[in-house]
């Protein structure tokens, strides 16, 4: 039988990892996911056909997988209200929360908790995500089958033994997606500074990045040589990635993975005395 997994919270985060999981065949009855408001929750009642709650504890009295998905500041006053209930139960506790060590989380819970702390993306959603996870040592070998499971199943699952480098895993893939849908968005405007209609150019922009991100996953050659096989010397291309790189943009990529990192680092600190 399916392990029960209740989400609180049902927002962007929530919704794409249950949405996977119910994409691939993960028992939709199996599934529970909570909000302050049945107005949120009712067309996600509808679209996904998941159990709902209002009532934080009263969702998760049966879970076998607590998955915590609010924001990182309202999780202190979320877990003080679900501590007696989990120390009752003691299911798997997993965190989406950025920046929130799974030593705070679990002395939030009222301690000696199997906890898990994962860093997906909202791509998720569409079965394409990738995430890093680390697990705290009470995690059995079962549970983190059982995580790698649940996450697997909506993308790309990598495990991290030093639980700093989740910092990294924000940086390059929780986070990652939005300096992605930028770039996107400036390819779409410019196209249409060149004169192709919006619509045209956002298709042929976003076809293209899923092109080359499917190409460079399944070749055998590095990003690097791919880069090189599109530019013909003395070519188009070779004018347009010289722009890029005389512009800095891996420095750009740097500075704005470390201001990511280090939010990441200022979170953990910050909460960490809480
Ligand atoms: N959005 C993203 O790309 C990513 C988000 N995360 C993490 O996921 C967590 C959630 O972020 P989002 O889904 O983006 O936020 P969101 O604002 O979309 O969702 C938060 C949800 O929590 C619910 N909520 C508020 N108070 C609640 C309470 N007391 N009990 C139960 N539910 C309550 C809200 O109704 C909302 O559905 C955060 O901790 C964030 O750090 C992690 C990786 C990526
Ligand atoms: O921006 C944030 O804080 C969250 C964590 C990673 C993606 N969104």
């Amino acid at each position: 039988m399916a392990s029960q997994v209740t989400f609180i919270g049902a927002g962007n985060m929530a919704s794409a990892i249950f949405g996977g999981m119910i994409d691939s065949g993960y028992p939709r009855e199996a599934i529970t996911a909570t909000s302050p408001s049945d107005d949120h929750l009712a067309p996600l009642r509808r679209r996904y056909g998941i159990h709902t709650q209002t009532d934080n504890r009263a969702a998760v009295a049966n879970a076998d997988v607590v998955v915590l998905a609010v924001k990182p500041q309202i999780m202190q006053d979320v877990c003080s209200d679900l501590r007696d209930t989990i120390q009752a139960r003691k299911p798997l506790i997993v965190s989406v929360a950025a920046g929130l060590p799974a030593a705070t989380l679990e002395r939030w819970l009222g301690g000696d908790l199997a906890v898990i702390r994962c860093m997906p993306n909202t791509p998720s959603l569409v079965g394409a995500g990738a995430a890093g996870l680390f697990a705290n040592a009470r995690v059995t070998d079962d549970q983190r089958k059982l995580a790698t499971t649940l996450l697997q199943a909506v993308g790309l699952v990598e495990w991290v033994e030093d639980e700093a480098l989740l910092e990294a895993v924000t940086a390059i893939a929780g986070s990652a997606p939005a300096y992605f849908f930028l770039v996107f968005e400036a390819l779409e405007a410019a196209g249409e500074r060149l004169g192709l209609p919006a619509d045209s150019a956002r298709r042929l922009a976003l076809q293209t990045a899923y092109g080359a991100a499917r190409m460079a996953q399944q070749s055998d050659h590095a990003p690097a040589q791919l880069k090189r096989n599109v530019m013909s010397p003395g070519g188009t291309t070779e004018r347009a990635v010289h722009v890029l790189e005389d512009a800095g943009l891996r420095q750009i990529f740097l500075d704005a993975t470390d201001a990511c990192a280090k939010r990441a680092r200022e979170m953990a600190d910050e909460f960490g005395k809480r």
